[in-house]
């Protein structure tokens, strides 16, 4: 279902072409959510990267300083998907530009919806969200906080946004960083013990493919077992060791460098770390 049919399709404008809007336009237009022509995206200056965007997708994009600006003025929603150092400068520019009802739907990591709020000059309505990259292909995970002047239309259309690319939780903003520990930045953290895994097999011997296909379906399948059967992972983990079999083996050798604990430190210094990031801009430009 389309946020709206596409003759009053919100125009949503990404200000910021970076891998996560892409991520996200490309879930919209997949899973047909928004039409390629209600978007628009805009960035510093790349315009190889916004030739690609507009052939991969269909979508608009904003290149000379003219275009972004009537691009901006003119959505109904606009993403803003800037790193967060670069997020100070440009919305205080933003903002005497923008009118009261634009949606503003901030990916940024650490930054508050205060700062957003203080560095546009007025009361926005902001949805704070946190996706992760698996919104492309429909897989995201996103956390989303909405501040007090977003209406119930507003909240409707970002929620269908997000839900339209994955699962959503709406949390307090306060939880927003350690979310971002959790779902925002995990895909890394898979990521990197698969890279691991794929390593570990070739030096055993197996081909870099045979490696690739057996971590990617190892993955695949501990994910699907854990949300089909809905048992916790610890009961999944201990139906595969046999006592003093392999996987017992190879606990041990995980626990004996710290495994669990360096997994959780991971994640609270990833919360911390957004935290840290939204801080600075707060301290620069305020
Ligand atoms: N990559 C990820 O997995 C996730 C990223 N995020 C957040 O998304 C935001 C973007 O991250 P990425 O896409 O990874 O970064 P990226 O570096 O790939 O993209 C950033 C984009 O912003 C543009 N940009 C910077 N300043 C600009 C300005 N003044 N005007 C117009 N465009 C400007 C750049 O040209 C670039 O297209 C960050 O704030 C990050 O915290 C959130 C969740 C996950
Ligand atoms: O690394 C980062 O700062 C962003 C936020 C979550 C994922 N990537």
């Amino acid at each position: 279902m389309t946020i709206n049919n596409t003759n009053n399709a919100p125009s949503i404008c990404f200000y910021g072409a970076g891998s996560m809007a892409e991520a996200i336009v490309r879930g919209l237009i997949h899973r047909k959510v928004a039409p390629p022509e209600s978007i628009t995206m805009l960035n510093r200056s790349n315009q190889e990267r916004l030739a690609h965007l507009e052939s991969a997708y269909g979508i608009k994009t904003g290149r000379s300083d003219a275009e972004k600006e009537s691009s901006l003025i003119s959505a109904s929603v606009i993403v803003l998907a800037m790193k967060p150092k670069d997020a100070g400068e440009a919305l205080k520019a933003l903002g005497p530009k923008l009118n009261q009802e634009q949606l503003i739907v901030s990916v940024i990591a650490g930054l508050s919806i205060s700062t957003i709020q203080a560095l546009l000059g007025y009361k926005a309505p902001i949805a704070r969200t946190m996706p992760n990259t698996s919104s492309s292909i429909g897989f995201g995970a996103t956390g989303i906080s909405f501040s007090g002047e977003v209406n119930e239309t507003q909240t409707a259309q970002v929620l269908k946004m997000f839900e339209a690319v994955g699962t959503v939780q709406v949390i307090p903003e306060e939880q927003m960083e350690i979310l971002t520990g959790v779902s925002g930045s995990g895909p890394a953290y898979i990521y990197y013990m698969m890279e691991a895994m794929i390593e570990a097999g070739i030096e055993g011997g197996l081909s870099v493919e045979q490696a690739r296909e057996l971590t990617v379906q190892t993955v695949l399948g501990a994910a699907a077992m854990m949300k089909e059967t809905g048992e916790e992972p610890a009961k999944l983990r201990k139906d595969i060791t046999s006592p003093n079999g392999s996987t017992q083996a190879a606990l041990e050798t995980l626990a004996a460098g710290s495994f669990n604990a360096t997994v959780k430190a991971a994640v609270h210094r990833a919360a911390e770390r957004s935290k840290e990031m939204g801080e600075a801009v707060k301290e620069a430009l305020l």
